[in-house]
């Protein structure tokens, strides 16, 4: 097991914070006019009027700002300025290195602690992650705070950053707005007993840097902590000892809250020496139970728990479905999934294959016979369509608009790398919603893709139709005779 002294020396060595730091850039300086004034009055017969649930900053996550509540020194919705905390105390954990507990009684909704540390922006924290890496420092605590920026209690810190993981929390993280600035805080999401071990989900807000195996013990565990987040998914590195926590078996990758690792255990997988289909290098590729040919998510998964029999049955209809499979899907696989290589490369990832996951359910339509459609899309392997074609102007045609696809679809991947903070945000937190202009970008690229997808499979189908049937396949590429050329390039 692993050894917890660098977390005490960690915790003494701590710089302890009473408040989030912006570690480059200063405080902003609220403006007045944007400062929000409740409607409470304090009526000294009923201590409950001043800002208690009904109060419209309380009620939109706003503290009240000190000199303009009516309030005044009554106020009670100022617990981040007055670290109105919950009484807590570190403890060791059996497994899971400090812990934090309920000195006191703790009641549902209430305020436990504020997650502090120093606001870096997502960059940085990639960077940052990257150095504790190197320095060796395991348990960076970096967590989300918005769109562009996290909160780093990796150096400075509250005790919040020794709450540890649990897949059925008893706490959760929420977002209040203080002084004009996004901070987070720590609540109950249940009554508290003294003595009781506190935990919130890290799924959304964890940049912790290593996967770590998740012990909590919770029935519906998620096997890895933060396998949701996007540290879980832009960093893929393992710890390589002895600890069980940082071993790697059966790693789900997953971007969605609809495919929970269960799901992604019901698939399966083809053998890895299959030379037949073959992704980009990568070995294997995963296909679902109703032979779908799959979207471009990937798990990974021993081979040890894949029975035999499913083995090689599954390689045959991946043999069928890898001739529709062109090499553009192979490169969209690659491209989301750059993350994959890394984790193949490490020695400690050799016997697990990897390959795309299931799609979703709601991919798959049902018919009154009971079979079920595909519609996940299948990818046309356009220059080999093309090569089908009898004329040089078709076969042109045909590849000007595959490459014009092919653009859109790398600058749809691009912005989809762009914005995906702010999806994540947004998926993170419903109070959110996506801003307009996010939405209305993303809606714009995804038209052009589909307009590329439409001229493409458009100039296919027209060249086709204009072919008579036995010049399929006749002329080699680029070699007609001109005199007895058809023009079957009719618009
Ligand atoms: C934010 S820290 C929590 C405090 C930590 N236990 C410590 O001793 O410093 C996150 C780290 O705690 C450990 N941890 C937290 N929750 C865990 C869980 N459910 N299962 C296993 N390890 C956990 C992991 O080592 C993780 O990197």
């Amino acid at each position: 097991m692993r050894d917890h002294h660098s977390s005490e020396k960690e915790y003494n060595n701590l710089n302890k914070i009473k408040t989030t730091l912006r570690a480059f850039g200063r405080h902003k300086k609220q403006k007045e006019e944007d400062i929000a004034i409740c409607e409470c009055k304090y009526d000294i017969s009923q201590p409950e009027s001043a800002c208690g649930e009904t109060c419209l900053n309380v009620l939109t996550s706003t503290e009240c700002t000190p000199g303009f509540c009516l309030c005044g020194y009554y106020c009670k919705n100022q617990r981040f300025q007055k670290c109105e905390y919950a009484k807590t105390k570190l403890f060791k954990t059996e497994n899971r290195g400090w812990g934090l507990l309920a000195d006191e009684d703790i009641k549902k909704g209430q305020f436990v602690i504020e997650y502090c540390g120093e606001v870096i922006s997502w960059k940085e924290a990639k960077r940052r992650s990257q150095a504790y890496e190197i320095q060796g420092v395991r348990d960076a605590f970096i967590i989300s705070l918005n769109a562009s920026e996290t909160i780093d209690a990796t150096r400075k810190g509250s005790l919040a950053r020794f709450i540890n993981h649990s897949c059925q929390p008893n706490c959760e993280t929420r977002k209040w707005n203080v002084l004009g600035e996004v901070r987070v805080g720590i609540f109950a999401r249940q009554d508290i007993a003294i003595g009781t071990e506190l935990a919130y989900n890290y799924n959304f807000e964890w940049y912790g840097g290593a996967k770590v195996r998740c012990l909590c013990g919770a029935a519906s565990c998620s096997g890895f902590l933060g396998a949701k987040s996007r540290g879980f998914q832009e960093d893929t590195y393992l710890w390589e000892d002895d600890d069980d926590r940082y071993s790697v078996e059966k790693i789900p990758l997953y971007d969605s809250a609809e495919d929970e690792p269960s799901k992604l255990l019901n698939t399966m997988i083809i053998n890895s020496s299959s030379s037949e289909y073959n992704v980009g290098g990568m070995t294997g590729v995963k296909v679902d139970s109703e032979n779908q040919f799959l979207s471009t998510s990937f798990v990974v998964q021993s081979l040890d728990s894949v029975p035999m029999d499913v083995v090689n049955e599954t390689k045959a209809e991946v043999n069928e479905e890898s001739k529709l499979c062109s090499q553009d899907t192979e490169e969209a696989f690659l491209h989301k999934n750059g993350m994959i290589s890394r984790i193949q490369s490490s020695n400690v990832s050799q016997k697990y294959q990897i390959g795309p996951k299931s799609v979703p359910k709601k991919r798959s339509k049902k018919y009154p016979n009971g079979r079920t459609k595909n519609l996940a899309q299948k990818q046309v392997d356009a220059k080999a369509v093309a090569l089908l074609l009898p004329t040089k102007e078709a076969q042109e045609e045909v590849l000007k608009y595959e490459e014009m696809k092919n653009d859109v679809t790398s600058q749809l991947e691009s912005l989809y790398d762009e914005i995906r903070p702010a999806i994540e945000e947004h998926e993170r937190d419903n109070q959110d919603s996506v801003a307009t202009s996010v939405a209305e970008k993303w809606i714009e690229a995804s038209c052009m893709k589909l307009k590329a997808e439409f001229d493409l499979y458009f100039s296919i189908v027209k060249n086709f139709a204009n072919t008579p049937p036995r010049a399929y396949g006749q002329a080699k590429p680029f070699e007609v005779d001109n005199q007895t050329e058809i023009n079957y390039l009719t618009n």
